[in-house]
């Protein structure tokens, strides 16, 4: 057990799915995995380890937010020993090109802060994907006919944002989709060596302002987490 992980060693899985939606753990381990056991109920913060094709395989909530992201993350990481970590999450469009429900593979993860801040301090670190694991993702898309795009998202510290000009500089820079957590999991990965990626769904848009509701964001995201399971074990 690590403080906020009830797991027994050896419980979770070297490669673990993370969406930020502890709902969709469940869902997705149900849907997808073969013998989907729950291994987390701390908080609520659901996990269930199972097997995937053969592959034992995790599912772990992350919570919102990068603090949160970080907590568990770092536990998976130092208690656990997990190497591949995917993030199955949804996210915001920002380019009118992009359509909801489709895919984003988050190949950098640009903020305004994160949890690793402090740590790095004068530096300004680049947050990227693992390539071999966004390859293996874009491949797999590309493979199943998915809507993909492929590029720089933003990993903010609000949903509410009340800063405009902020979100018109990321549309202004490319920046295809907002989310809450890629930037840390990324940054964690890279400081312990271990294999990270963003698989996102679109689940709202902030130039249109459609958005999908709460069980969809929930319950039909299945692509992703097909893509991701792909990704891990290419
Ligand atoms: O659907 P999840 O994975 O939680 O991801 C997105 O949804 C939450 C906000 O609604 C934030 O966590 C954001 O990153
Ligand atoms: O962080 C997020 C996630 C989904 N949609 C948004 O607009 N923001």
């Amino acid at each position: 057990m690590s403080t906020h992980i009830g797991a027994a060693p050896g419980d979770i899985a070297p490669t673990v799915l993370m969406p930020g939606d502890p709902l969709r753990a469940k869902w997705a381990a149900e849907k997808f995995l073969d013998e989907p056991r729950c291994i987390n109920e701390v908080r609520g913060m659901l996990g269930f380890t199972g097997s995937w094709r053969g592959h034992p395989v995790t599912i772990q909530g992350s919570g919102m937010g990068m603090p949160s992201l970080s907590i568990y993350a770092n536990e998976l990481i130092r208690e656990y020993d997990a190497q591949t970590l995917i993030r199955i999450g949804s996210c915001g469009a920002m380019q009118k090109d992009i359509g909801l429900r489709d895919v984003v593979l988050a190949m950098t993860a640009s903020s305004v802060g994160n949890p690793s801040r402090a740590m790095l301090r004068e530096i300004h670190y680049a947050p990227h994907a693992d390539w071999g694991l966004l390859r293996a993702a874009h491949d797999s898309a590309n493979a199943r006919g998915t809507r993909l795009h492929v590029g720089g998202i933003y990993s903010s510290d609000t949903f509410y944002d009340e800063r405009p000009d902020l979100h018109e500089q990321m549309v202004r820079h490319g920046i295809l989709a907002v989310e809450m957590e890629a930037a840390e999991l990324y940054t964690l990965a890279a400081r312990h060596g271990r294999r990270a990626l963003a698989v996102l769904t679109v689940s709202d848009h902030l130039v249109t302002g459609e958005e999908l509701p709460a069980i969809e964001r929930e319950q039909s995201f299945g692509e992703m987490v097909e893509i991701a399971l792909e990704a891990a074990f290419a």
